[in-house]
């Protein structure tokens, strides 16, 4: 078993890896660990264990580490596992994964799988495999800005104290979407692969991140007071019936601005507008719990 460890992730605590790894280990398993030392490089150390002829890659790190992990694997028959350590953990949420040490351990050695199909922007400057999220707007707007001293002492609170704080500098430029040639205007898009949306909170429960294409959920209306109502419902998994926000699906996403607009995919800075957004060419194959998430779970809904 690989594991690829991101030890700038979520508070940096690293008790939970070791304490899963020892489990690991005592059940027989071998383990090779692999610290990444800078952003991108979870994709090389991904592709190293694929050469060498790894059966489960375990990303042990935020949404982030997983997404770059994956980019270095698609398309091999290695299995992905996950180590949840990140700030939010949106994916380990949306696919059950377990947060307790022995039911972390027993899913990483357990053989089912469900499939991760991830998705691909593209802006002018860069190529990225998402597997959760990409965001264009007053979201991407907040990550680009997010205080990573902050983000790392009080974790997704950073997030709440961060929107505060840019709300009034934020001018909330109207974006074109088109979704499959229909074009419409937001000031706010979540092009999202799953049901979740800043962690266990519930975007569009109709979503399915183990196929191919997104939910697309609009923000018609910019604002300060509309983007304070969008953040309130959140937590109650309101987000996407309130006035003015649209749910769409779609496979062939553009997102343009003739002003340069904040792009964050899986929570981090990803560039700025034009974006475009296709799934990429297959699935991973991601160690999970025994029931399959995506059937008869209302549990974030
Ligand atoms: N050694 C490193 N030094 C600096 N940055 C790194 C290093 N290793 C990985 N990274 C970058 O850290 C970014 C953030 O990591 P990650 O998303 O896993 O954690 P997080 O943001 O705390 O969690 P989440 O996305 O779940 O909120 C990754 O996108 C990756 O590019």
């Amino acid at each position: 078993m690989y594991v690829i460890h991101n030890p700038t992730a979520g508070r940096r605590n690293t008790r939970k890896l070791w304490a899963v790894l020892d489990c690991l280990i005592a059940h027989g398993i071998s383990v090779k660990i692999m610290e990444t030392r800078y952003g991108g490089h979870a994709s090389t150390l991904a592709r190293e264990a694929v050469a060498a002829g790894a059966r489960i890659i375990v990303a042990a790190g935020g949404d982030g580490t997983i997404a770059e992990t994956v980019s270095g694997m698609v398309g091999s028959s290695a299995r992905l596992g996950i180590i949840p350590l990140g700030t939010a953990n949106v994916l380990a949420h949306e696919y059950g994964i377990p947060f307790h040490v022995k039911e972390l351990a027993a899913t990483l050695t357990s053989p089912h799988n469900t499939p991760l199909w991830p998705g691909v922007m593209r802006t002018q400057h860069q190529e990225k495999l998402f597997v959760q999220m990409v965001g264009a707007g007053f979201d991407a707007h907040v990550v680009h800005a997010i205080n990573l001293r902050l983000k790392r002492a009080v974790g997704r609170n950073a997030y709440v104290i961060q929107t505060l704080t840019e709300l009034p500098r934020y001018p909330f430029p109207d974006l074109t979407v088109s979704v499959d040639g229909s074009t419409y205007t937001a000031a706010s898009a979540i092009i999202s692969k799953g049901r979740l949306y800043g962690g266990p909170y519930t975007l569009d429960p109709t979503a399915r991140p183990d196929k191919p294409g997104f939910s697309i959920t609009l923000f018609r209306n910019g604002g300060i007071f509309s983007a304070l109502r969008a953040g309130m419902a959140l937590p109650q998994s309101r987000m996407s019936r309130l006035p003015g926000v649209i749910s769409l699906k779609g496979s062939h996403i553009s997102i343009s601005q003739p002003n340069d607009v904040p792009i964050q995919a899986d929570g981090d800075a990803a560039g700025y507008t034009a974006v475009t957004i296709q799934d990429a060419a297959q699935p991973v194959q991601l160690a999970t719990p025994a029931k399959n998430p995506f059937i008869a779970s209302n549990l974030f809904t």
